[in-house]
Parts: C-alpha cells; structure tokens; sequence
C-alpha cells in the first residue's frame, strides 16, 4: 500500500497540471529533514553523476560513432556536450526549483500538465527501460573479450549476439537484466561508497586506456580529420549522445542532497565537463592509435586497441575486467531509475497500481522490478545494439525537449517559484536546448523516427483509455 498523499488542489488554470508548491511541499524539499533522508554532498553526486553516465556509450559505441565521423568524432562529442549543456541548465533550474524526485516527469506534471508528463514518463521507457537493453547488449561484447582474455575462447556468437548482428539470443545480456533485477528485488543498492568507488574505477580505466594508446600515437592516423564529411559529424552526434544519457540522474536525487538549490547545479556542470574531457581524450587516443578504420565497427574496441598498442592481451583483459563492472553498475543504477519512474507514475495513478506495490518483506517494489527485468531483456536478448541505442537516444531527446519548454512555462506562469539557479541568457538557453535537442533526433535517422511514432501512439491511446480517468489528480477535481 502506498501512503496517502493528499491531492494537489486544481490548478488555477483548470488545466491538470501539479501544483508545484504542492509538488515541493509533498516532497519536504524546504524542510531539511523532512522526507527521504539529506545524505548526499557535492562530491557523492558527481560520484553519482559519473556513475550514471560512463558505460555502453564509450566503452561500445564509440567504434560506431567513429565510423560515421571519422577523427572529426572528437567534435561530435563536443556537439552532444553541448547539446547536454543547454538542457543540464533546463534541468539545474527545475532541479533547484522543485527539487524532488522523479525528474522530467515531475518537471512536466508541474507545467506542461497531465498528458505530457504521461508522455515524457512514456519516453522514459525508452530512456531508461530500452537503455537497459542497450547498455546490457554492449556489456556482452567485453564479457566475451574477457572470457577470451582469461582462457583464450569466446561463446559462440549464436548465443552472445541477436539476430541484426550474426547471432540468435544473445544471453550474456539476458544474464546482467536478471541479475540487476535480483539485486534491486533484495533491496541491494550501491551503496554512497560503492558509487564513489565505481566512478572512480570507470575514470581509472578510461585514463589508463588513454595513457597506454597514447604511447602509440601518430599524427598520420587522425588526417584526414573530416574523413566523412560534415553529415558524418552530425550522425556522429547523434550517436555519442548515448554516451552521456543519465546525467540528469543527479536531478533524480533532489530529496536526498544536502543544500541541492546549490549542489544540483554545480554537480551537472562538473559531471558533464568532466565526462567531455575524459571522452575526446578516449577517442583521440584510440584513432590516434591504429587509425579510424580500426577503430570504426569493432566489438569490445578499447580492449582491442590496447591489446594491438601492448602486444599482449593482459591490457585488453584489465580493460575489459574494469568495463564488464562498470557497464555493469550502469545496468544496476539505470533499472533501479526505471523501478522508481514508474513508481511515481503508478502513485499518480496514470499506470496500475502494481507498479507502486512494495513488498512487506524486503521493502522494494518486486513485482516492479521483475516485470522491468522480463520486459526489458526481450530487446536485450533479441536487438541489435544501434536499434536500441537510437531508440533510447531519441526517446530521451524527446524527454529533454519538454524539459526546456517546462523552464520556459515555470517562469511564465510561477514566476514566484525560483531556485538559487536560473539559466543564463533566458529564454535563449532553453530554445537553444530545444534547437539542439532536435537536431540531434533528427540525426537518428528515419527508421528511428518511424519506430518512435509509433510507440507515441501507442502512448497516447494508453493515456487517453486508461491514465486519463484513473489519474488521482483528475479525483482532486481538476479534471477537464
Ligand atoms: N538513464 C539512462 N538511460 N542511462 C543510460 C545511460 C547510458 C550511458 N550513458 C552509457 O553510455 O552506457
């Protein structure tokens, strides 16, 4: 049984939008103490941050964006950091506004009302639940470069890989889906230490990776620098966004920060400059290497480029031990963020009402968490890794694009409600966010965009015959 909140009152508007005095006032986000305990300072969330948003991204896709740019990839990440920057100050300002948990779908309920939050939290499968797919697909590849480290031999591609890339099921990623699942359902959590420990270990590796390839470097192998051209750098983008999906995890914590009107912001900045650094060092460092082509469509590529940079497979095997627990944790970190989206929703009453139910005994959301585990290793085992990359990456653009606009409405219409950070330049920040955000969805390529439409369909008709008139905010009498 979940608590009984009390309703928000309608909004003024009479349109169902959340209240966001309502919304901060449920949350105790004024009342330090209040709520979910204030644990978490600036460092844990970058910790956090860090922990969110290395894995699949750079360790696996980065040989696919590098086959679209060339060595011009390096902009292409700058292009996706850009894109994430304007957004993380859409993202930092609601975040220090209305600092509770559930992120964009929050953001939306308390805006651009009921129906698109339905829909950003709809998005958010995508987001999070396909992502989990993806990030577990890209974990399979480094399993078996381990496994061929370590004794020498590889399972068969039948059984590691879907159908799109040569194989049957791919089982390994089936295997990190089912073992997260098991995880939450006891209640195990990473805990502060075990989030710092693992940003920190994702951040040892990626730098050794760079120290290692970089003794090899030659000039020759990054000209010529625009090898595909300026389209090449766009689709490029497009895919290296992946690579930096999560860092608005840090907003998901809003209940949890101590001083978060302070630590949000400054931890968003931190973690995505941080993280842009670390991945244009990666990619220079491995074309720089062996060239572009060696790089481009490669399985487990950073393990590889160290293994021809050193020679030996030792390099390649350290590097794949620390990216099958990395990769693994972003496995943990993103089903438990899906868990509770969908917790939110169900408290909302948009979804059913299982999602909410917590167990007695272990005090987690079971039911939740296994039928996230069951749905979502069905892309796992069955997809082809770009599929869901392109599909996460669209759905989470999408997200973002409300997210901007949700800045643009809070001002307008609760002019009163400010944090202690406000984007600069407003409104030309968000509307760039917007810009961006586009032009990155676009670059996905137009079977994305079919698959996406559809899903939004299928979306809507479940809004319009099932959240619509079990929404808990429609039994406090807004509804219209
Ligand atoms: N909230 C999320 N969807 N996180 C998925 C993160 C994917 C992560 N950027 C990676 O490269 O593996």
């Amino acid at each position: 049984m979940s608590p009984l909140r009390p309703p928000s009152p309608p909004h003024p508007s009479g349109r169902r939008i959340k209240n966001p005095h309502q919304l901060i006032a449920e949350s105790g986000a004024d009342l330090e103490g209040h709520g979910l305990k204030r644990t978490m300072g600036l460092f844990q969330l970058v910790c956090f941050g860090v922990g969110a948003v290395v894995g699949t991204g750079i360790f696996v896709g980065l040989s696919d964006s590098v086959a679209e740019a060339g060595p011009a990839v390096v902009l292409s990440f700058v292009l996706a950091a850009i894109t994430c920057i304007f957004t993380a100050f859409s993202f930092a300002e609601l975040g220090s506004a209305i600092p509770v948990s559930g992120s964009s779908y929050s953001f939306a309920y308390a805006t651009l009302g009921e129906r698109v939050a339905f829909l950003v939290g709809w998005c958010l499968l995508l987001e999070y639940g396909v992502s989990v797919s993806a990030v577990a697909v890209g974990w399979s590849q480094y399993v078996n470069e381990l496994l061929d480290s370590l004794f020498g031999a590889q399972l068969p591609a039948a059984l590691s890989a879907g159908p799109g890339d040569g194989g049957v099921i791919n089982l390994p990623a089936v295997l990190v889906v089912m073992m997260a699942a098991t995880l939450l359902a006891r209640g195990v959590r990473e805990s502060a230490g075990a989030t710092a420990a693992m940003a920190v270990l994702k951040i040892t590796i990626l730098v050794l990776f760079c120290v290692i390839a970089f003794t090899a470097f030659e000039h020759g192998n990054l000209t010529p620098f625009f090898a595909q051209g300026a389209g090449g750098v766009t689709a490029g983008a497009s895919l290296a966004f992946f690579s930096y999906i999560g860092f608005d995890a840090i907003t998901t914590a809003g209940e949890e920060v101590r001083n978060p009107r302070r630590n949000i912001p400054i931890a968003i900045m931190v973690c995505i400059g941080l993280v842009t650094l670390l991945y244009c060092a990666v990619a220079l460092a491995a074309i720089g290497a062996l060239g572009p082509k060696a790089v481009a469509d490669r399985p487990a590529a950073l393990s590889i480029v160290v293994d021809q940079v050193t020679d030996s497979t030792v390099g390649g095997g350290i590097i794949a031990f620390g990216a099958v627990v990395a990769i693994a944790s972003v496995v943990l970190a993103v089903m438990y963020g899906q868990t509770r989206i969908l917790m939110s929703m169900s408290r909302d009453g948009l979804i059913p009402r299982i999602f909410e139910r917590v167990s007695p005994r272990t005090s987690t959301p079971v039911a939740n968490t296994w039928i996230v585990a069951v749905v979502f290793a069905v892309p796992a085992a069955f997809s082809s890794l770009d599929v869901v990359v392109n599909l996460t990456t669209i759905g989470a653009l999408a997200t973002m694009v409300a997210v901007n606009l949700a800045v643009i409405v809070l001002r307008r219409r609760n002019p009163e409600v400010k944090g202690s950070f406000r984007v600069p330049l407003y409104p030309l920040s968000p509307l760039l966010g917007v810009a961006f955000c586009l032009y990155l969805m676009y670059g996905t390529g137009w079977a994305t965009w079919v698959q996406f439409a559809v899903f939004l369909g299928v979306g809507s008709a479940v809004y319009a015959f099932y959240g619509r008139s079990r929404s808990r905010l429609a039994g406090a009498g807004a509804a219209r």
